[in-house]
Formats: structure tokens, sequence, C-alpha cells
């Protein structure tokens, strides 16, 4: 299989951040061709705001929106702090995740950032109101296509879907419908990874995915026998994930 490379049009900056608590991806995409450089934020955990400001203040982007794939329930979001430190930051998720925010997004919406925009795609199963975000398609707009996937897909693995609203036959066909629909050579980015992994594409999870190339019946043992143990922060980030994060920089230093 051909090794795909992102080759977006040179005006989109792009980075992928860790946080290794959680085990967290953050993506920063940024319009370089404005002079505002106007950016958004995918996923990123209170722990390492600091981090994302400093990269963002040394860039020199401008901080549309902090959003969030869905209400996380093993870290706290650090779209609420990062509010408090880039003023003019609107926190966005999906309305179905039933969270507050800024800005709620519904599928078939779009998010401008300067020349570029990511169209919202409805990806439930993991949580009711998950979301991927891919980048739209079209002359001018990265090529391959990406793909913000949250804990819908992870690399050659899926969210679990054993609490928050979780439901397997509904992940199961939200990736199948909404993600492995993109062509083949979309780059898909997950929320996290724990064996090392950074991204991978929809033709390596059709042909590799251990869990999704199995029928909807194969699927659904499977993640019904997955027996993992409950993340550990649950009960702080489910509750503070729903208003957006933590707002206070003191609370915040206390989580
Ligand atoms: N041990 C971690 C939590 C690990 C975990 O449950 N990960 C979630 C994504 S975060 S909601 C998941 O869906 N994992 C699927 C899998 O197959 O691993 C902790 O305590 O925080
Ligand atoms: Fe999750």
């Amino acid at each position: 299989m051909a090794a795909y490379q992102v080759q977006p049009s040179s005006n989109l900056l792009f980075r992928q951040l860790f946080e290794k608590d959680s085990s967290t991806y953050t993506y920063l995409l940024a319009d370089l061709s404005l002079p505002e450089k106007p950016a958004v934020l995918i996923d990123p955990v209170q722990t390492t705001v600091d981090r994302d400001v400093s990269i963002i203040n040394d860039l020199g982007v401008k901080l549309l929106y902090a959003m969030n794939t869905h209400v996380h329930a093993d870290h706290v979001t650090g779209t609420g702090l990062l509010k408090t430190k880039l003023p003019g930051v609107k926190s966005l998720i999906s309305k179905a995740s039933g969270a507050k925010a800024d800005v709620f997004v519904n599928p078939g919406d779009t998010i401008q950032f300067g020349t570029f925009s990511l169209e919202v795609r409805a990806t439930p199963g993991h949580t009711k109101g998950c979301v991927t975000y891919v980048t739209a398609e079209g002359l001018n707009q990265p090529h391959p296509r990406m793909a913000f996937t949250g804990d819908a897909l992870l690399v050659r693995g899926c969210g679990r879907t054993d609490f928050q609203g979780g439901d397997a036959l509904e992940l199961y066909r939200s990736v199948h419908s909404q993600i492995f629909s993109l062509p083949k050579d979309t780059l898909l980015y997950p929320a996290h990874d724990y064996k090392g992994h950074t991204v991978t594409t929809v033709g390596e999870e059709l042909l590799y995915n251990p869990r999704l190339t199995k029928d909807q019946d194969g699927f659904k043992k499977i993640m019904d026998n997955l027996n993992l143990a409950y993340p550990k922060m649950i009960d702080i980030a489910v509750p503070a994930n729903m208003v957006c994060g933590i707002q206070d920089p003191v609370a915040a230093s206390a989580v």
C-alpha cells in the first residue's frame, strides 16, 4: 500500500500535538494565506493549554475556535481555560452533545477559518454527540482530505461504547457511512492513540481495522467484550466538559 503524505496547499499550517497522561491528540490548523492567520484548535486538553497558547503565540496565528469532537470522559477539555488566556476565542461543540459552548454545530455545517473550512459529520456511537470534522473538498483545500475523527475511529481501533450513550451498532453505522465513505487516501486523525500511531487512512482502516472490518454482529460482539477499565478521570471530566471545561485558572490548577 502506498504511504500517504499530507500535501496540503502550502497555506495550511497543521500541527499534531500530544498530551501523554490521557494519550490525547490536539490539532492546530491555520490559514497562512491571510495576514491574521485564522486558526482552529481541535480537542485541546486543559493540562496542556499553556503549551498550546505558546505555540499559537509563537506562530502568530489567531485562534477563532477551540473545539471538541465530543464530551471527553478521560480528561478535562482545554476550551474553557483557552478562552481566559486568548480573549475572543469561541468554544465549539456539536448541538447533539448537550454540552454548553459559545457555538453549536450540526451535521452538514461548515466551520470556516480563512479560506479553509471543516465540514461537520455526525458520528455518534461512542457518545451521542460525537462528530468528525473533515476538511472541505475542492481547489485550494488540502489534498488528501483530512478527517478529525475524535473517538469514533482510532488507528486500528475505535472508541468504546459502554457509557455516555454509547451504542456499538450506531458507531458501526457512523464509521461506515460517514468516514469509510470518504476517499481512500483521506488522512484520519484520531483523538487518542495508546500504541504510538499518529495517523491512518480510510484505505488502511478498510483493510486492517480489527473491529470495523467485521460485520455488524461481529463488531458488536467485540465491543461487548472489551472489558476496559473506566477512565480514571470520568467523574471529574464529564461534568466539567458539559460546561466546556474549567473557566477559572485557579480551579484549573487544582484539577
Ligand atoms: N485508561 C484510560 C482510558 C482509556 C479509554 O477508555 N479510552 C477511550 C477513549 S477516551 S473516552 C476508548 O474509547 N478506548 C477504546 C479502546 O479500545 O481503548 C483512562 O483511564 O483515562
Ligand atoms: Fe471519548
